[in-house]
């Protein structure tokens, strides 16, 4: 027996979690399916618990900075503080009650399980009591999210290897961790760990870590990584890794075999769209992304959200597509989706924010790409700052209009400088008058003016 409901949202991650909300506070009957915790990857296993580590290890990498500028600490790195920290304060010991009761109080109904579309209008509801059969009349929103992708590597799939659902888990550090990527969770954690004094190696397929950034900004990192002792390796092919209890995990490279005795798999991520019942609303149930319009549909009466539209596997992105998605759903206005000015903020030490388009991802668009560069050791700022100032800006500017098309601010506060380039290209801010402005003295985002000064157009 079916019941009746106007909206079903599959998937209650960040975005998810939010549509469910937003529409049943609208006055619609909606009911939020989640398998696991509600809030989804960021709140338990992504954003927040990694920014907690990330946050401690800082705290340690500047005491480490202050015999150069003034006087002696010594530090004694505690991981029990940022395990109670992600466990009590972050996660609820991976618990999502609370998370359940707001959607409760906001007016949805819930179903924990499996959700999977039937048909146009229909779900059913796998849960740990049986089947729930839904008509829905109004649409289904589908935020699935990702899982870590696992490469084809030989031995892999036998080894107890650590994903970040692991890492954020861990109560008692290892002596040493090998990362397999380093991409923006593998250089975040690798740096985490290497500062509470793990020895800590990073083993890149590719020819620099942080690959979509920029080339300088993966060099500033690689070079800082060094500098926390981090063994950072690019271009490395992984033949074969094994696993022993008494002496852990041996990593056959070429020729070569590294021993760690935990192994982290950061290569990546796969969106859970297979079992989904794509194919019963005539969607790919292969599709490694979701395509979907400016308004977020799908298809008739699908709409998708956050990271299995590949528009950008960030929070913000799965917050930004659910408001328009909202919009959409309820038959208001748009304006809608729009991603040129899509920014992202990667927390390493030096922190990496980016904006928009690279130059090569500009000068594949075929625009007349011109660029302006600066390090910022050699910024005011940056020289006062002395110890820890690893950093540059980039702007990417199409000169043709005459307006920045994208940026990169790498440095002790890149993900907040990058605010500033990110309204410029949100706003197509012409540069001349990006050139007229006050920059506060001696600020590091100051810096952004010199970058812009070298566009040379
Ligand atoms: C270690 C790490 C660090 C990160 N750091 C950042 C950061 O600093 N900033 C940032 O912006 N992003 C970060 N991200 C990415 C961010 O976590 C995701 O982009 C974000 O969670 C948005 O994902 P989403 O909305 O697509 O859904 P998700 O958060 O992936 O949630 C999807 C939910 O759907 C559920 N689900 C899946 N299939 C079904 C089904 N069939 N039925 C019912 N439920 C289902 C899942 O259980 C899950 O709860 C990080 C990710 C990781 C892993
Ligand atoms: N601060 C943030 O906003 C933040 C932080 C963490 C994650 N995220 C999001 O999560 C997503 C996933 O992160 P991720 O780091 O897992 O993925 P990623 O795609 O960014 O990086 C994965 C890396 O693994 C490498 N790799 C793949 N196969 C390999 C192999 N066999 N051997 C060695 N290296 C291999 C890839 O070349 C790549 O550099 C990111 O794209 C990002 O959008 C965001």
């Amino acid at each position: 027996m079916s019941e009746s409901i106007d909206v079903a949202v599959i998937g209650l991650g960040p975005g998810g979690e939010h549509v469910a909300a937003q529409l049943a506070q609208a006055g619609l009957t909606v009911l939020g399916v989640e398998k696991h915790l509600v809030g989804g990857e960021c709140p338990y296993y992504g954003c927040i618990p990694s920014k907690m580590m990330i946050r401690a290890a800082d705290a340690l990498a500047e005491a480490r900075r202050v015999p150069d500028l003034g006087g002696s600490v010594e530090v004694t790195p505690d991981w029990s503080t940022v395990a109670k920290r992600i466990s009590d304060e972050a996660t609820d010991a991976w618990n999502d009650q609370v998370a359940v009761d707001r959607l409760l109080g906001n007016g949805a109904r819930f179903a924990r399980g499996h959700g999977r579309l039937a048909g146009p209008g229909k779900v059913v509801v796998e849960t740990a009591d049986g089947t729930e059969e839904y008509d829905v009349s109004r649409g289904v929103v589908l935020n699935v999210g990702t899982k870590p992708a696992v490469p084809p590597v030989d031995g892999l799939a036998e080894v107890p290897y650590w994903t970040n659902r692991d890492v954020v888990q861990v109560t008692e550090l290892p002596e040493s961790l090998a990362v397999l990527g380093g991409g923006a969770i593998g250089c975040e954690i690798a740096q985490a760990f290497a500062r509470f004094g793990v020895k800590v190696t990073i083993l890149e397929v590719a020819d620099r870590i942080l690959g979509p950034e920029e080339p300088e900004a993966s060099a500033v990192v690689a070079e800082a990584m060094a500098g926390d002792g981090i063994d950072v390796r690019t271009g490395v092919s992984i033949e074969r890794v094994d696993h022993d209890p008494a002496s852990g995990f041996t990593i056959s490279l070429g020729g070569e075999q590294l021993t760690s005795a935990q192994l982290l798999v950061a290569a990546g991520r796969r969106t859970n769209l297979s079992d989904l019942g794509l194919d019963t609303v005539g969607l790919d149930p292969d599709a490694r992304y979701l395509d979907t319009d400016e308004q977020l549909r799908a298809t008739d009466g699908v709409w998708a959200v956050g990271d299995i539209t590949g528009k950008g596997l960030f929070t913000h992105m799965s917050m930004y597509q659910a408001e328009i998605a909202v919009r959409s759903v309820l038959g208001k206005d748009g304006p809608w989706a729009d991603y040129t000015a899509v920014s992202r903020a990667t927390f390493t030490d030096p922190e990496v924010g980016s904006v928009g388009l690279t130059e090569a991802q500009a000068r594949e668009a075929g625009l007349r790409v011109a660029t302006g560069s600066y390090e910022l050791p050699t910024s005011s700022r940056g020289w006062i700052h002395k110890t820890g100032n690893h950093g540059v800006i980039k702007v990417v500017a199409d000169a043709d209009r005459g307006v920045l098309v994208g940026g990169t601010t790498v440095g002790p506060s890149g993900g907040e400088m990058i605010g500033f380039i990110a309204t410029a290209v949100h706003a197509a801010v012409p540069v001349a008058k990006l050139r007229t402005m006050h920059y506060a003295y001696p600020t590091f985002w100051r810096a952004i003016e010199n970058a812009v000064n070298d566009l040379g157009i």
